[in-house]
């Protein structure tokens, strides 16, 4: 039977199913939109997304739909986690059925090709009269469906948006911090992507705890550094949203963007370690997009440049990380010495 739901979640993938799982287990109706109707239908009957979450069973209050309009039509809170590729692709579908009251979360952490669109400006651009706002943070959906104990960042400019998400979010192993740093907090759970690559790279080549001390610290220097250049506030890198999802998503094997690093360490192709997933590594595109935009902003970028050239150019690993190494000397801290004065 359809819900009557106060939520919707658009994207029946790993971490839309989790999100409206969370929602569900705590006894509220949530529709799960998904554009594949017999893996709706199987979802309903047998209450587990063997595709994405297989042997998770999920909330009786969850139901699984490809119905858009239903999906919406009675949600409060409608939450986007559909990848970056496809994501204005289904807003445009979605909203003749949407209201101007309602509100609009993504949970995406990618960039659009071509517009270098970050999520919030897809949603601003095709929904411009709905409150909107974005989450981010270390959230490994495997993790959370597991209830290991996890906390999110919802950033907004509104604070009706930012106080209806923490309520509907809350729970015993789920907390919610506010920012109003909308773009910021959207780029660092954007940006880590491409260093969860390099990450992964680097683990698969047996590269130790110095190491991945200093790829993670550098690569917290660099995405502030790009973000500061794009209007961010550097103080949102401190947070979950930054280094928080940094760490996890560098550290953690359940990370996509990771394992696609682990596997071309271990001499996969980039297709090869993209198909064998099964599943959206965004660090991809994104290093790609990343690349263009600092080449013609001219920022100092030299892990995105470096990792460009093994991933796309084939450079071997060594000889990328000896030039790195070699490189002229420079400041830890920018913000506190800048690079120009080291
Ligand atoms: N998984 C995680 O741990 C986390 C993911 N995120 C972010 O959430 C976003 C979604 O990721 P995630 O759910 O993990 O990805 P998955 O790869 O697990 O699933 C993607 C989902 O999007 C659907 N989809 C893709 N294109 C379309 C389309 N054109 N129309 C309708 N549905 C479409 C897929 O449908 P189909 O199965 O039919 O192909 C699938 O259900 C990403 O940006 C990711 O970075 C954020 C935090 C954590
Ligand atoms: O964003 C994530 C964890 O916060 C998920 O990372 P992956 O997309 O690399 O799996």
């Amino acid at each position: 039977m359809a819900n009557k739901a106060n939520v919707a979640v658009l994207g029946g993938g790993s971490f839309g199913t989790v999100i409206a799982n969370l929602i569900g287990s705590k006894g509220e109706a949530v529709n799960l939109w998904m554009r594949n109707a017999e893996r709706a239908e199987a979802i309903n009957s047998t209450r587990e997304n063997s595709r994405y979450l297989p042997g998770r069973k999920l909330s009786d209050s969850l139901y699984a739909t490809s119905d858009l309009s239903l999906a919406v039509a009675d949600a409060d809170i409608i939450f986007v986690s559909i990848p970056s590729q496809s994501f204005r692709e289904v807003i445009r579908q979605a909203k003749r059925f949407i209201r101007p009251e309602q509100i609009v979360v993504s949970t995406t952490k990618g960039i659009e090709a071509n517009t270098f669109s970050l999520m919030s400006q897809i949603l601003m651009d095709e929904l411009p009269e709905n409150p909107i706002g974005v989450i981010s943070g270390p959230n490994l959906a495997k993790e959370i469906v597991q209830q290991q104990l996890t906390a999110t960042v919802i950033a907004s400019e509104d604070e009706r948006v930012r106080s209806a998400v923490q309520e509907i979010l809350h729970c015993a192993y789920f907390r919610t911090y506010a920012s109003t740093d909308m773009y910021g907090v959207e780029l660092g759970g954007t940006l880590k992507n491409i260093y969860a690559i390099a990450s992964g790279l680097s683990a698969a080549l047996g590269m130790g705890e110095n190491t991945k001390s200093m790829l993670m610290t550098r690569s917290l220097a660099e995405m502030s550094r790009f973000a500061v250049q794009l209007g961010a506030n550097p103080m949102t890198f401190l947070g979950l949203a930054g280094v928080g999802d940094l760490i996890v998503t560098c550290s953690s094997p359940l990370s996509r963007n990771y394992r696609v690093g682990f596997a071309l360490g271990e001499g996969k192709s980039l297709e090869d370690a993209v198909t064998s997933l099964g599943e959206v590594a965004e660090g991809v595109n994104t290093l790609r997009y990343v690349k263009e935009k600092a080449d013609e902003m001219e920022i100092y970028m030299p892990l995105v440049s470096g990792l460009y050239e093994v991933v796309f150019n084939g450079a071997p690993v060594s000889q990328v990380a000896k030039m790195m190494m070699l490189n002229t000397q420079s400041s830890d801290v920018e913000f506190i010495l800048p690079r120009d004065d080291s």
